[in-house]
């Protein structure tokens, strides 16, 4: 990999301050998608080097709360500075074991970043309160505290992103962190903690550990010194680790699965409406929790939008994500791409058609070609499940009430988009569909600005905007008598 920084390649973990290798020089290794190239070993850690990790954040905890706010502003925008500085050399680290194209990587470097500038604003706004007392005698007052240690795990999708929008809240509000990433992604993870260190956060404060998920995230779930648990990944895994923290009543911030519909009514704007469905159903290749999932499209402009999503696809490139010009790169592993065959041959035995795409694709194992498929209906498993891959299934409909019922009837909360410019229907849908976020008129919604999650079981908890803050701290009520005397 040719960085301008070699040395933002790491491949030790960090902990209290110190670059260190497995107990037992296990390691394990990160693998390129695109072309399966074995690009680095990291530590193969495990529960020791976990406790380890959770004592020094432990103990790092009391002086990083002694910090003013403004010191630890300041620290942040170091951090981030560091970042965009840096952005070049962490996007050609995230595409390598990520694989999504280097100018979207790119892009995930400066949304990362964007969550470590947004936070160092907010540290300095962490406001209490006061509130009349009943009684003459008494004030009564409000704190804001940061909750203590905090520890999250991370997916591969974002390996970026997703640590930046945990990591920046808990630091400004006093909370310090163990970071277990995604076993496919830890290089970013671990560049991430090494600008943390040039930035002079001190030591203790950010932990970063690789390896196995099940011993690491058993530390971090159930150790009492830790106070708060914050996961992005599936359902299922979230379920598990909801059930881990129950023992030391944690509390929990969830980033869980989606199943994103996207609908397009009869009085949209098609082509504004194609290009949003672009942009939600096919950045990351499809890999994003937000992603379109269905298509639902409304019988009026079905055929219509049909051809014109069908042209838009053929437009965009494969390949290898370091290639100019790339737009889809690979999958993250043959399951990803298996879990797209299977959504596709279910619905195709369901009377569902191929417009393009449905095979695998010529540069490699892990490559799929972008597919539509239309004449796609509620029976089909990609109504259900999220594909989290380059499947674009449109359903068509016929009336609002009949769309609403199909996009809210799913166990799934978190994103959901839809285009018209009926302002009753605006107003009407916004509020009716039972989703976390919604997007109108637009296929891209996530911001630093903005507070991102999701309902049902798609997630508990909002991350970014000034309500992700509140998540890493706890309220104090401090009852102040006898003022009279
Ligand atoms: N909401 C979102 O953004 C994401 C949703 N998903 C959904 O999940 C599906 C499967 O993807 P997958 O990567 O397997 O997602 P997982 O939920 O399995 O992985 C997410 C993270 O959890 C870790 N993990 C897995 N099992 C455990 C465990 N028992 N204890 C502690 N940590 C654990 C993983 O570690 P390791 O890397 O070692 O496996 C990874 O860091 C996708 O197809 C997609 O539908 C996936 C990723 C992100
Ligand atoms: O897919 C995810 O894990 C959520 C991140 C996507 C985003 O922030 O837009």
């Amino acid at each position: 990999m040719q960085l301008h920084d070699p040395a933002l390649l790491k491949t030790q973990c960090y902990i209290n301050g110190q670059w260190v290798n497995a107990d037992n020089g296990a390691v394990l290794s990160v693998i390129n998608p695109a072309n399966g190239d074995n690009l680095a070993d990291v530590p193969r850690m495990g529960k020791a080097e976990a406790e380890r990790a959770v004592a020094a954040a432990h103990a790092a905890l009391k002086p990083w709360q002694s910090k003013s706010a403004k010191e630890r502003s300041n620290l942040l925008r170091r951090w981030f500075e560091l970042m965009m500085q840096h952005q070049e050399d962490l996007g050609m680290i995230l595409t390598s074991e990520q694989g999504k194209p280097l100018a979207e990587a790119k892009g995930e470097i400066a949304y990362g970043a964007s969550y470590l500038e947004w936070y160092a604003e907010e540290a300095k706004r962490i406001y209490g309160d006061t509130i009349p007392a009943p009684a003459y005698d008494k004030r009564i007052m409000v704190l804001k505290q940061p909750i203590g240690v905090c520890a999250a795990i991370t997916p591969w999708n974002f390996p970026n992103a997703m640590i930046t929008r945990k990591i920046a809240p808990a630091l400004a509000a006093g909370c310090t962190f163990v970071i277990r990433p995604a076993s496919q992604t830890p290089l970013s993870a671990l560049a991430i903690a090494e600008l943390a260190q040039r930035a002079g956060i001190p030591a203790g404060v950010v932990n970063v550990v690789t390896g196995s998920s099940s011993e690491i995230g058993k530390v971090l779930t159930e150790d009492d010194r830790v106070k708060k648990f914050s996961f992005t990944g599936s359902t299922e895994v979230g379920r598990k680790l909801i059930a881990q923290c129950a023992g030391t009543v944690k509390k929990v911030s969830m980033e869980l699965g989606g199943n994103a519909p996207f609908i397009v009514f009869n009085d949209a704007d098609i082509d504004a409406a194609v290009e949003g469905a672009m942009i939600s159903k096919f950045r990351n290749a499809g890999q994003t929790c937000v992603c379109a999932n269905r298509l639902y499209v409304q019988s009026a402009v079905y055929d219509q939008f049909v051809t014109k999503l069908a042209q838009a696809i053929a437009k965009l490139k494969i390949g290898n994500g370091l290639e100019q010009g790339v737009t889809v790169g690979p999958l993250i592993d043959t399951s990803a791409v298996n879990k797209v065959k299977e959504h596709i041959t279910d619905a195709v035995g369901k009377g569902a058609e191929i417009v393009t795409g449905g095979t695998a694709d010529h540069h490699g194992e892990l490559f799929f070609q972008p597919t539509l498929l239309k004449n796609v209906t509620q029976q089909m498993k990609v109504a259900r499940e999220e594909t989290f891959g380059p499947l674009a299934p449109v359903f068509r409909f016929e009336t609002e009430e009949e769309v609403i019922n199909w996009a809210n009837d799913t166990e799934f909360g978190l994103a959901s988009y839809f285009y018209s410019r009926d302002i009753g229907r605006i107003v009407r849908v916004s509020e009716n569909l039972d989703y976390g976020m919604v997007a109108i008129n637009t296929g891209l919604l996530s911001n630093e600005a903005a507070p991102f999650g999701g309902v049902k079981q798609s997630g508990l908890g909002r991350e970014g905007s000034k309500y992700g803050i509140e998540d890493y701290l706890e309220i104090k009520y401090v009852l102040l008598a006898g003022i009279n005397q």
